[in-house]
């Protein structure tokens, strides 16, 4: 059984006072399931917020890191500077970071690994823009990148990987894929994983969805067979949606 996991994204928003109270406007509201809550955060808000969600179920995520773990990349952070904040997720290869800091399936298969390697857990994300999508691309698209992404991983860390399907076009615009949809690449996903580990390494994987989920279709996109969570940008901001969302 694959526990399901809601993460917002907050991007580049909030500075810590905000922060601090939205973990306590929600804090009492997150029902004791079995979702696993997870709130991504930019670096300046990372401490506070594990001092915050201490003693609740919510766990703590970056939205990025560097490969190396030290040495001059001037403006980066490194495994072991988020192991000594004990954050629990990371976000590797946003299409934002494809898109605007030149993240490569490359870049995002080092990231992955080295997070395994400090026990973070990779929000491992892969996604097709509408140009591609429009040329029925999408699927060849997401194999590829899920390949290279796990390229030389052993099948056992493979598992402990959360994968996020986003479609780009669906990011940030209000067009959510039908959850039809992105049940059948989220599917497709899975028999990419059966390929490069085994068949119980894809069905104990996680594999969320991500573009445009909001309080009002997360419960269908969750009733999906395949989808095992949600990677939520915008709707993840306000208390009382981020509440809706996991509470699902
Ligand atoms: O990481 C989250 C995704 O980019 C989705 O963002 P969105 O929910 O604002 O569409």
């Amino acid at each position: 059984m694959r526990k399901p996991i809601i993460a917002g994204n907050w991007k580049m928003h909030k500075t810590i006072n905000e922060a601090k109270s939205f973990v306590e406007e929600i804090k009492g509201s997150i029902k004791e399931t079995d979702v696993e809550a997870v709130i991504c955060a930019p670096y300046t808000i990372l401490k506070d917020l594990k001092e915050v969600t201490k003693g609740t179920n919510i766990k703590v995520g970056a939205q990025n890191m560097h490969f190396e773990e030290n040495g001059a990349f001037t403006g980066e952070i490194s495994p072991l500077m988020l192991k000594d904040l004990e954050i629990d997720y990371v976000i590797i290869g946003h299409s934002e970071r494809r898109q605007y800091f030149n993240e490569t399936d490359e870049t995002v298969n080092k990231k992955v690994k080295k997070a395994l390697e400090h026990s973070i857990i990779p929000i491992m994300c892969v996604g097709e823009s509408l140009e591609e999508r429009e040329a029925g691309d999408t699927k060849s698209i997401v194999k590829s990148q899920v390949e290279k992404g796990l390229e030389g991983i052993n099948h056992e860390d493979i598992k402990k990987i959360v994968v996020a399907y986003e479609p780009i076009w669906a990011i940030g615009t209000g067009k959510t894929a039908s959850s039809e949809d992105a049940n059948e690449v989220i599917a497709y996903i899975r028999e990419v994983i059966k390929n490069v580990s085994s068949e119980d390494i894809s069905e104990e994987i996680r594999i969320q969805y991500g573009g445009s989920v909001k309080p009002s279709n997360v419960e269908e996109i969750m009733n999906q067979s395949d989808i095992d969570g949600a990677l939520v940008g915008g709707a993840s901001l306000e208390p009382k949606d981020f509440i809706e969302l996991v509470n699902f």
